[in-house]
Order: C-alpha cells, then structure tokens, then sequence
C-alpha cells in the first residue's frame, strides 16, 4: 500500500464497475435514474451482487454513509456508492434524523414510520412544521480508501398532516417541498431528482470527480 493508494488506481472514471451500497428499492431506482448514462460506468447493486447490509452503528450520516460504501467495496473489490440519508424535523428536534428507517421500529416500514411521524406532530401547528430531507453519498474507489469524496445535499420543505401521492418511496408522501403545492410523492420523478436532496448530493459529487481529474 502506498501513501497514495485512492490515486495509484487511476481516474475513478476509468473503472468500468461501480457497486451501489444500498437495499432500498426506492433510493436505487433513483440511482439509477441520476446515474444513467454516466462516463461509461456500469453500476450494479450490492444485492445483485449477492452483498448482506451493512452495521449502520454510525452516529451521524457521513459515519453510516462511509460504513456502507467500504463494507460494500470490501465485499465486492469494487469502487462503492453509499448514501445515507434520513427526514430531520425542527418540532422534533431533528427526529427521526439518523434514525428515520428505523422510527417505527423494525426497518423500512414507510406506512409505519409515516403513521408514527404524524401522531407526533399531531399538534403541531402548519406554520410549526419545517423539515429537511439530507444526503451524504460517499464513493470509495476500494474499501481502504483514504481519500473518500462525499458530497452532501438538503431538501427543505414541511411535514403535511396526511399523506398524500404514490410516487417516491419512504417518507415523501407527507413531504411537501418549498416550492411546491404537492407532496413530493406527488411530484414528477424528473423534478424531485433534480431539486432533491440525493439529486443535490449526485450533482456536488459529479463536480468533485470532475474537479479531480481535470488537468490543471
Ligand atoms: O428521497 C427520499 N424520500 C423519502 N424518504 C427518504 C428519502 N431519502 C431517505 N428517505 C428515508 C427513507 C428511510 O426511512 C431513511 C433512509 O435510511 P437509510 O438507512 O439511508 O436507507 P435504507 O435503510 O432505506 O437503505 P440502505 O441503508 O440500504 O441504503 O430516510
Ligand atoms: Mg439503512
């Protein structure tokens, strides 16, 4: 291993497969779409790869971000895309937060987080509601990368007091975004990429790889 081991490798945009750290449908269709025809990379997901989850025992989302992405490339001997991300609301002081997958209890039951999060704010007033969405996507070009990039985005908006819409996944059908009259499960796929906190974090992090390996 030596001093410049993230480098050694070459460009990150030369490799031909990157690994995508996540299991939840919603964030990989998302991937998928922002990612799409992208620098002839190829990516495949860790499930498709026949990878478990990763421990998210971090206590802040770059922590988990970071952890998802190294326990992938480790599995794999791929570069590795994590995201970690999660719905922090004002009223209760930035709940579900780190913990949003789990708010309910066991993990990723949208409808179950949903129901809990709007009992909680079930006296809060409209003009008391503020939230945001964040994303931190770390990419690895192999799992002792001592360079990581990691790109971060926020999506504010407020908590609705009912659901409302099919599309996205997770929370979105109680988000409404600034901006907009609807919920962002409501919201045209193209749009919600382009304005949302992944779609903000993919593009902060394409500028970096750009950035990189662009001649001086
Ligand atoms: O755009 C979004 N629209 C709605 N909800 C969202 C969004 N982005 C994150 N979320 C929610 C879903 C989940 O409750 C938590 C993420 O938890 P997080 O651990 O990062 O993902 P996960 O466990 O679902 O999949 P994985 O860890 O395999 O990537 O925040
Ligand atoms: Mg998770």
């Amino acid at each position: 291993m030596t001093s410049t081991a993230s480098t050694a490798t070459g460009p990150v945009s030369t490799r031909s497969r990157w690994v995508i750290a996540s299991s939840n449908a919603g964030k990989l269709r998302e991937f998928r779409e922002l990612l799409g025809g992208d620098g002839g990379v190829e990516f495949v997901t860790q499930g498709e790869l026949g990878v478990d989850d990763a421990e998210e025992t971090g206590l802040s989302f770059v922590e988990n971000a970071l952890l998802k992405a190294r326990h992938a490339a480790r599995a794999t001997g791929l570069p590795a895309l994590g995201d970690d991300s999660g719905l922090c609301v004002d009223a209760l002081g930035g709940a579900p937060g780190l913990y949003s997958a789990r708010y309910a209890g066991g993990h990723g039951n949208a409808a179950a987080n949903i129901d809990k999060l709007l009992t909680a704010l079930a006296e809060v007033p409209e003009t008391a509601r503020r939230a945001h969405f964040i994303a931190v996507i770390v990419l690895l070009q192999h799992a002792e990368d001592p360079q990581p990039l990691i790109a971060q985005g926020v999506w504010p908006g407020r908590i609705l007091s009912t659901a409302h819409g099919d599309g996205g996944f997770g929370y979105d059908p109680v988000f409404r975004p600034d901006g907009h009259d609807c919920s962002a499960a409501q919201l045209d796929p193209l749009v919600k990429n382009r304005i949302s906190h992944r779609g903000l974090a993919l593009a902060s992090l394409k500028r970096q790889l750009t950035n990189l390996y662009a001649n001086p």
